[in-house]
């Protein structure tokens, strides 16, 4: 029997759990073993690996976050470590890993395949959806859903009490997550890091629908613009007059239900994932785009920073 183990790395998503169940109920399926990796690279290192059972995964497909738990390894950077890593694995007989993370961990695996020879195949999984290469993270509906839900809901208290609401969503320097909900929130300004902006472009507008009897505002912001959400709230009350608050979401985005669109995606990337180990890949990434499922390389995925959809990019501007 061969062993494969799974890890998440970088920030948890709403999907790795329904992914870590089908990892399971797959691999025994194919005939493998399958380990859980807890923690991270941490859990490599520090030996922090078991066998995992059908028990291990009862119960968790309507769970967010990671039943086996994520981290960011500073320790994973340095080739001492590393080795530490290759040797547990081979006390395990553990040569095929899924890697569930962002850029930043199929980098760390690239480097590790390179030296140890460990294979890997790469899931896309971050709210960000920032990947080069995948349009789909995983994760990336359930947050936009936590997303929507909660606009919905500061739209109740905007309008009842006449306010402008800036609205900041996660993304560091990608601004998807903003524009989507933007785009199907139906708010009035969105400001990302990939399009510069001049507040004064909405100041005579913003003041016209005022005068056309406007209640409110919603403006949704990219943590990663060149200005803090409080700046935005303070041009809406000095600048446009109306009183203003500021809501940052933070990681209420991360967690929560996972989305049925996320489920299903963890299901057909672990499928993927496993497929193309057991076919003899040595290191991809599996992505999806509107060809449907491909194995990309770690340079493609990693060597380029995503650019957003000119055609969603078209429609930012709503006035
Ligand atoms: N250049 C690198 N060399 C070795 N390890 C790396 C490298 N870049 C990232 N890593 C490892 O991958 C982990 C996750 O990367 P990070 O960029 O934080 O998240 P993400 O995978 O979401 O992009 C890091 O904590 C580190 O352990
Ligand atoms: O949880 P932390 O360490 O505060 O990090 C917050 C960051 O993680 C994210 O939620 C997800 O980022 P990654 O998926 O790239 O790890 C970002 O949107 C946010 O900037």
């Amino acid at each position: 029997m061969k062993n494969i183990a799974i890890l998440c790395s970088g920030g948890d998503v709403s999907g790795m759990n329904p992914a870590l169940k089908h990892f399971v109920e797959y691999s025994i399926q194919k005939g493998l073993t399958p380990y859980f990796v807890y923690n991270g690279y941490e859990g490599l290192i520090d030996d922090d690996m078991k066998e995992a059972s059908y028990s291990d995964v009862s119960g968790i497909i309507n769970r967010g976050g990671t039943k086996i738990g994520s981290a960011r390894s500073q320790r994973f950077r340095e080739k001492k470590y590393r080795d530490i890593a290759k040797q547990n694995l081979d006390a395990r007989g553990i040569d095929m890993l899924v890697a569930m993370g962002g850029d930043g961990s199929f980098k760390a695996l690239d480097i590790f395949y390179k030296e140890s020879g460990v294979r890997f195949c790469g899931i896309p999984a971050t709210i960000d959806n920032d990947i080069n290469g995948t349009d789909y993270s995983l994760g990336v509906d359930t947050a936009l859903n936590i997303i929507k839900v909660s606009i919905d809901a500061i739209r109740d208290t905007a309008s009842s009490f006449r306010r402008a609401f800036v609205i900041e969503t996660m993304g560091r320097d990608c601004g998807y997550l903003a524009l989507i909900s933007h785009l199907t929130s139906g708010s009035e300004l969105c400001l990302i890091p990939e399009v510069d902006y001049d507040l004064k472009k909405y100041e005579q507008e913003f003041k016209k629908q005022i005068k056309n009897g406007r209640r409110y505002f919603i403006a949704i912001v990219s943590e990663g613009i060149k200005q803090d959400s409080s700046e935005i709230s303070e041009w809406f009350e000095s600048v446009i007059g109306m009183e203003s608050r500021v809501s940052i979401l933070g990681h209420i985005q991360r967690g929560g239900n996972p989305s049925t669109y996320d489920r299903l995606m963890a299901y057909k990337l672990v499928n993927k994932a496993i497929d193309g180990l057991l076919d003899g890949n040595q290191m991809s990434v599996i992505c999806y785009t509107k060809s449907g499922f491909e194995f990309k390389t770690i340079e493609e995925v990693t060597s380029k920073k995503k650019e957003l959809d000119p055609e969603l990019l078209s429609y930012l501007e709503r006035f």
